[in-house]
């Protein structure tokens, strides 16, 4: 007889973590998000699920990360990670979504059992799981109920403590390849910490010293990592954390974060005064993620370099190496970007390499990213990474180089392949890979900054009666409905000079976004406002509550 699922252990367990019924939970882009207060029954399934992921592909280690990110203290989440390191396949997330909404654990149960009949899952194998969490006060109680869920099941886990989400990939990467061709590093945050700063080291060897960088660590996670980080660095350079009070009440990602500068376009305020004339320095969000760096001109004026320049700075530096090593015949780098990046970038990337545009999210960017022999990938918001596809890997290992400078080059590749983090975005691995390329063009911010100039735009949130009445096509970059609502604002579009506008349902949010870039900043404005008034009138939005600044 075929292992059976352990009914009463569930059961006995799932009643200490009873579902509230008045919540809809939904696995979106960034997992399960909403309050940590009300949470406790999505860990407790997810313990279950993770386990039954981990046996549905043969006892590969599944990953699961607790936090929220850039969200505010109070919020919670749980994401689940694939074992190469990747987000969850997406028919899980349809599941996951199911059985956190199961309303009994009778109805809980009955949901598992269709689950391990309808995706054939063997109970009889083994299930590992990798965990970390964040800094959240939430955390810990989150976790405890996540573990009652792997005992429920069955499934061995291995907690990774506190740490940020791009470790948690990194560890769960490490452990799945232990011991095979593809090893991917020492299965542990030392692992990390070495591969990366060994490689990092290697890089910079032998370039002009690199002025101290000033990280702002959002009071999260990432200021552990950092300050560990630091340890491994050596005199390479010296990275001084700010905003790291990962226990102080209320102060994750408060007036801090990347999420804070990429929103606001301001310097954090607690960096002001630290930061000189000249000097650049950046900010990570809630789980080190996410990466903003900006720097002060001559006249103290701040200027954002997002992911969009980060992308066009990586990218631009990869392709001269390729052609250097002799390569640019086998290996073709491309970049992937939404329709959030701004229009300049796209341009200046376009004149140089293959772009490609995708929807909103990190797997749909990862795997439009993976066609590439090298995939450059970032959101405008700075998550992002480089992916080096398998041949590309073996190629770099086994390219025989004729010159010198060939052989530097080809040097350098390798050691990029190890500096960056290629499971996930990662802000520590960006930025180490940041400051590499800055070293080795002698870049200051502004310099970088001058790789195009950013245009003028606009994000505004729309709240309406229904988002999911909002469906679109082309990499999101066009409305199909409500019908007619595109061509009214391809109509607004053609009156400004430069101008670009979409319109989208967040998938993490119940608004609408509108984004919208034109030459200068008043038009860009306009045009966001006028777009959002129009989408609120349209989709009947009542006259009393309209926001005063739509147009
Ligand atoms: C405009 C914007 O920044 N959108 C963000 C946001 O998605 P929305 O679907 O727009 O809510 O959260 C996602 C998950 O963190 C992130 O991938 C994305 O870039
Ligand atoms: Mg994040």
């Amino acid at each position: 007889m075929p292992a059976q699922l352990p009914v009463e252990a569930i059961s006995t367990l799932s009643e200490l973590h009873p579902k509230p019924s008045h919540i809809r939970y939904q696995y979106g882009t960034a997992g399960f998000r909403t309050l940590g207060s009300v949470l406790d029954s999505v860990l407790f399934r997810v313990g279950i699920i993770a386990g039954l992921r981990s046996k549905k592909l043969d006892g590969k280690t599944i990953g699961v990360m607790v936090t929220a990110s850039h969200n505010p203290e109070p919020d919670n989440g749980v994401k689940l990670v694939d074992p190469r390191g990747e987000m969850l396949e997406a028919a899980w997330e349809a599941h996951a979504t199911n059985l956190a909404n199961a309303a009994t654990t009778e109805d809980f149960i009955n949901a598992l059992d269709t689950l391990v009949r309808v995706a054939k899952i063997d109970l009889s194998k083994p299930s590992r799981v990798v965990y970390a969490r964040d800094t959240r006060p939430s955390g810990p109680s989150l976790v405890a109920a996540f573990e009652d869920g792997l005992k429920a099941i069955g499934a061995e886990g291995r907690n990774a403590g506190v740490t940020t989400t791009p470790i948690l990939h990194y560890l769960v990467r490490a452990i799945n390849t232990k011991g095979k061709k593809d090893e991917y590093g020492v299965d542990s945050e030392e692992g990390y910490f070495t591969k990366l700063s060994g490689a990092f080291q290697k890089l910079v060897a032998g370039k002009t010293a690199l002025p101290p960088l000033i990280i702002d660590c959002a009071n999260g996670v990432g200021a552990e990592a950092v300050q560990k980080m630091s340890g491994y660095l050596g005199d390479s350079i010296k990275l001084i954390p700010y905003n790291a009070s990962t226990t102080t009440p209320g102060a994750l990602n408060n007036a801090c974060g990347a999420d804070f500068v990429k929103t606001t376009q301001k310097l954090p305020p607690s960096l002001a005064g630290d930061i000189k004339p000249g000097q650049r320095a950046c900010s990570l969000d809630g789980d080190a993620d996410r990466l903003m760096y900006y720097y002060l001109d001559d006249q103290n004026q701040f200027h954002m370099l997002d992911g969009d320049k980060i992308s066009s700075l990586v990218a631009g530096f990869i392709v001269d190496l390729v052609k250097i090593a002799g390569l640019d015949r086998t290996i073709r780098v491309g970049v992937v970007q939404t329709a959030y990046a701004n229009g300049s970038s796209t341009k200046y990337l376009a004149e140089r390499l293959p772009v490609r545009c995708v929807p909103t999210g990190v797997k749909h960017l990862h795997h439009a990213a993976e066609h590439f022999e090298v995939g450059v990938y970032f959101e405008a918001n700075g998550h992002g990474t480089v992916l080096f596809s398998p041949e590309t890997l073996q190629t770099l290992a086994t390219h025989e180089p004729s010159t010198p400078a060939q052989s530097t080059a080809l040097n350098h590749l390798r050691n990029l392949t190890l500096l960056i983090n290629q499971t996930v975005g990662d802000a520590i691995s960006d930025l180490l890979l940041v400051e590499t390329v800055l070293a080795h063009k002698s870049y200051s911010g502004a310099e970088w900054d001058s790789l195009y100039v950013d245009l003028p735009n606009r994000l505004v949130k729309v709240v309406v009666a229904d988002r999911h009445v909002f469906h679109t096509e082309d990499a999101e970059r066009r409305l199909v409905s409500p019908k007619g609502l595109q061509a009214k604002i391809d109509a607004l579009v053609k009156r400004y000079d430069g101008g670009r506008s979409f319109v989208r349902p967040s998938g993490t949010e119940d608004v609408v976004r509108v984004y919208a870039e034109a030459m200068i900043k008043s038009q860009a404005d306009e045009l966001a406002f006028r777009v959002a008034g129009l989408v609120y009138d349209e989709t009947g939005g009542d006259p009393n509550t309209r926001p005063r600044e739509f147009l």
